[in-house]
């Protein structure tokens, strides 16, 4: 079997959470390799969901590294990939559209052989796993935030996360906290609200984006995180994601150091030497892996083997369509030292409980959905990534320019 194209198809589709109001649709760049024979393989990159304009030009760049090689050697052709740029494609936009291609080749070797992709990496490790509803932004009114809470348990998550610290999301305002103490005081009184309303019965997780939107007033230095985070202990807190930019590497080795709390962090690194560099600074209880944006599955395997060695657990991060997360589950229910995987806060096998959302990037692309049940996730055993694209679905959700989340970023600090 031989690679004769790979091709990236933009689609653009309405994703409406209640709860998350100012985010009324997304894009995302999905990555197909043709072969010559009827066997096809459906990636993507998390690129699609920032920046989808740039990623069919990388993609063409890629392309004769592939074309006429079998797509069988998948480490051969992404170290082909990985090192053909010099410079670029190690690191940054060029590694992050290099993911969506390696998780095309290892869908096309999977439905080759036909078993899931979970299989061509060492087999699975787990029946189900702990799986958390993304909450992204944390309301500031309470009722809104405990309407969000309930909704998303009563899917049959056990787990949350929310906002914290200034981030309101693309669209929202940057209410932010200017002293450690307003911080400390925002937290902790969000937390108390949640455990006095829901009790000890879910895990709240916390992600404080501190490298998101880098608006230099709001973000914590060293000393204000630790300060948050000590004020917080007191509370079963699941884990802290990103209370520190990625500018430090000590600095998130000297906050672990100094909290109970586990530190969460990893989703912006996209190279295995990136996560290499940060590994030997011990800067996360809790790694966050994403095969859609680190290189693709197999450096998602290579870090998490790397974590297990050091005792270190990791987690998925999912914020891609379909192809993206079912990427990181496959690479998540082979490895042994998983913890939990992030799931947008939907039921994909019980549509009558999402009420609450629109989405079909994010429900019609399984050909069998993973089942969330008591708070865990159990994977399909489908051939490959599990996933494909149903007829006519890039017609109906075409894709429209401007519509990544880097583009309303990017409009939202020129107009202030
Ligand atoms: O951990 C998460 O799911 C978030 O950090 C998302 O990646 C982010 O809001 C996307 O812009
Ligand atoms: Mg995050």
């Amino acid at each position: 079997m031989k690679i004769t194209r790979v091709r990236t198809l933009l689609s653009t589709a309405p994703q409406r959470d209640i709860f998350m109001k100012s985010r009324v649709r997304r894009s995302a760049a999905f990555i197909l390799i043709e072969t010559d024979t009827e066997l096809v393989g459906l990636g993507e990159t998390y690129a699609g969901y920032f920046v989808p304009e740039m990623v069919p030009e990388i993609v063409k760049f890629y392309e004769p590294i592939l074309v006429g090689q079998s797509p069988m050697d998948v480490d051969v052709l992404s170290r082909r990939m990985f090192t053909s740029g010099k410079f670029w494609a190690r690191v940054g936009l060029g590694s992050i559209v290099l993911s969506g291609i390696e998780s095309a080749l290892l869908d096309l070797k999977g439905k080759a052989l036909g078993v899931p992709v979970y299989e061509l990496l060492g087999g699975r490790c787990h029946d189900t796993l702990p799986c958390y509803a993304t909450g992204g932004t944390s309301p500031h009114d309470r009722g809104e935030l405990e309407g969000k809470v309930s909704q998303y348990l009563s899917l049959g998550f056990h787990a949350v996360k929310l906002g914290a610290g200034t981030y309101r999301g693309p669209g929202h305002p940057i209410v932010g906290s200017r002293t450690p103490q307003e911080a400390r005081d925002v937290e902790v009184s969000k937390v108390e609200f949640l455990r006095q309303r829901f009790g000890d019965s879910f895990q709240l997780n916390l992600d404080a984006h501190m490298d998101f939107l880098g608006e230099a007033d709001h973000v914590w230095n060293l000393a204000t995180a630790q300060f948050v985070l000590k004020a917080l202990e007191t509370y079963p807190i699941g884990f802290f994601e990103e209370a520190l930019p990625y500018t430090d590497m000590r600095a998130y080795g000297e906050l672990r150091k100094s909290t109970t709390i586990p530190v969460a962090g990893g989703e912006t690194l996209t190279s295995l030497e990136e996560w290499r560099d940060w590994l030997e600074h011990k800067p996360f209880a809790l790694a966050q892996l994403d095969a859609s944006f680190m290189g693709g599955i197999m450096n998602f395997i290579k870090i998490a083997r790397l974590c297990e060695l050091q005792g270190v657990s990791i987690a998925t991060h999912a914020w891609s369509s379909t192809p993206g997360v079912a990427a990181n589950l496959h690479a998540a229910f082979a490895c042994r030292n998983t913890a939990v995987c992030e799931m947008a806060a939907y039921n994909p096998t019980r549509p009558e409980l999402n009420t609450h959302i629109v989405a079909p990037l994010l429900t019609d692309l399984w050909i069998e959905p993973p089942v969330i049940e008591n708070g865990r996730i159990r994977l399909a055993d489908t051939p490959g990534l599990g996933v494909r694209l149903p007829d006519g679905f890039l017609d109906k959700h075409p894709f429209e320019p401007g519509s990544g989340e880097f583009s309303s970023v990017t409009g939202k600090i020129l107009q202030p």
